[in-house]
């Protein structure tokens, strides 16, 4: 299994806080907004922490509501989501609620962390405590990695605190992101934020794409996914919605039983979108995605030599309707790195995917993303079955 899609959660105060400094956790959501939350995690297939918050919170993270749960065991899932959290000194209580509620849970740690968690005695068998250790040094990667193949999760909630949700963003680990801004003011310089200092991706130029905003009682939930396409042959959850969006303007082309239906989206290193497109738009009959997307842009619009190129299926590096293949256009227009859910097949061009090779011999990063490969072919179903 892939790594899981990353939900970053959590409340917010109009002033940007997570809480303020008094030992008791401050509630920023109303009850309308915790209802939703509760929802949120019904929904997923696992609730994370950091180790501060399992200290500062002695947080249970439940799914409240006996219909939510009654829910998921008819769906055939656990009653409540995999609990994790992620410790590197395996200091932990151990007799915090995190241990001794809801399902199966999972610790993450080092070697030396390890060693602490075997001492502590916690809770073994069916609820019991999982504990993984990733190496010398905890690494998110490999933490997501684990998740997805040992845990087959696929939808991972993460529910702070500052500090995992500011790694996450700024290592292009986090898909979306949910905050519930809070009329309330905390006021105080030592509270906790939601994001600390460093390097996020694309700098403070960067816009991230606004997917939702909603009232929930008098709180405002705001939903954002990260937009900077990965670098080289690194694929970042931004890149990953990016090509779902290629996959979705694939959908939109005029039915043809002659020709794939692709979408393709030129994005810039800021993570602006330049120009879409999608196979014969517009009314000309052999138009392909990534030609419609380029034929909108600036020849000289000097963003291209960094920009990205997301297309549904591999660009063609051969076509009879036109002079130029979309790989030669591509190379052309100074773009070096694509992004694909799906090689192209043998349907229509012999031996495609061999020749599609010149992206990659004359130097531009060609990066499959396998996971989205049936989203690809969904318009496709007549001509490939
Ligand atoms: N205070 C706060 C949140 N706090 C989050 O909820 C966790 C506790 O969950 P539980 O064990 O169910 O009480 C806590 O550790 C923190 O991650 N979440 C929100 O959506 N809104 C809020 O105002």
């Amino acid at each position: 299994m892939p790594q899981p899609y990353v939900l970053l959660s959590a409340a917010v105060s109009l002033d940007g806080y997570l809480d303020d400094t008094g030992p008791e956790r401050l509630l920023l959501s109303g009850p309308a907004d915790f209802d939703r939350v509760d929802q949120v995690r019904a929904a997923s297939d696992a609730i994370l922490i950091g180790a501060g918050t399992l200290r500062t919170d002695n947080p249970r993270l439940l799914v409240n509501s006996p219909e939510r749960r009654a829910a998921r065991v008819a769906a055939g899932l656990p009653e409540y989501p995999l609990k994790i959290t992620v410790s590197a000194s395996g200091d932990l209580d151990p007799e915090a609620q995190f241990w001794h509620t809801g399902g199966e849970k999972v610790v993450y740690t080092t070697d030396k962390g390890a060693e602490r968690l075997r001492t502590l005695g916690l809770p073994t068998g069916p609820a019991g405590v999982d504990v993984v250790c990733v190496g010398p040094d905890l690494e998110w990667p490999a933490v997501l990695d684990h998740l997805g193949d040992a845990r087959g999760v696929a939808r991972l909630m993460v529910e702070g605190g500052g500090r995992v949700h500011t790694q996450l963003l700024q290592q292009g680990l986090a898909d979306e992101l949910q905050l519930a801004v809070a009329p309330v003011f905390v006021g105080e310089a030592e509270a906790p934020r939601m994001f600390g200092t460093g390097a996020y991706p694309g700098g403070p130029t960067s816009r991230l794409r606004l997917v939702e905003t909603r009232p929930v009682g008098d709180v405002v939930l705001i939903r954002y996914v990260p937009s900077v396409p990965g670098t080289g042959p690194t694929v970042s959850a931004a890149d990953r919605h990016w090509l779902a969006l290629a996959c979705e303007l694939a959908a939109e082309c005029p039915p043809s039983g002659t020709a794939f239906s692709v979408g393709a989206v030129v994005v810039a290193a800021d993570g602006t979108e330049l120009a879409r497109g999608h196979s014969r738009e517009a009314g000309d009959p052999v138009a392909h995605a990534e030609e419609a997307a380029l034929a909108k842009l600036d020849p000289t619009d000097p963003r291209l030599a960094s920009a990205t190129v997301y297309s549904s299926l591999e660009p063609c590096a051969r076509r009879a309707s036109r002079p130029a293949p979309c790989a030669r256009l591509i190379l052309d227009a100074g773009v070096r790195r694509v992004v694909t859910a799906w090689r192209e097949p043998d349907t229509f061009v012999p031996d495609a995917t061999a020749r599609n090779a010149v992206l990659a011999e004359e130097g531009a990063v060609v990066v499959v993303v396998p996971e989205y490969e049936d989203r690809a072919k969904e318009p496709n179903r007549h001509l490939v079955g």
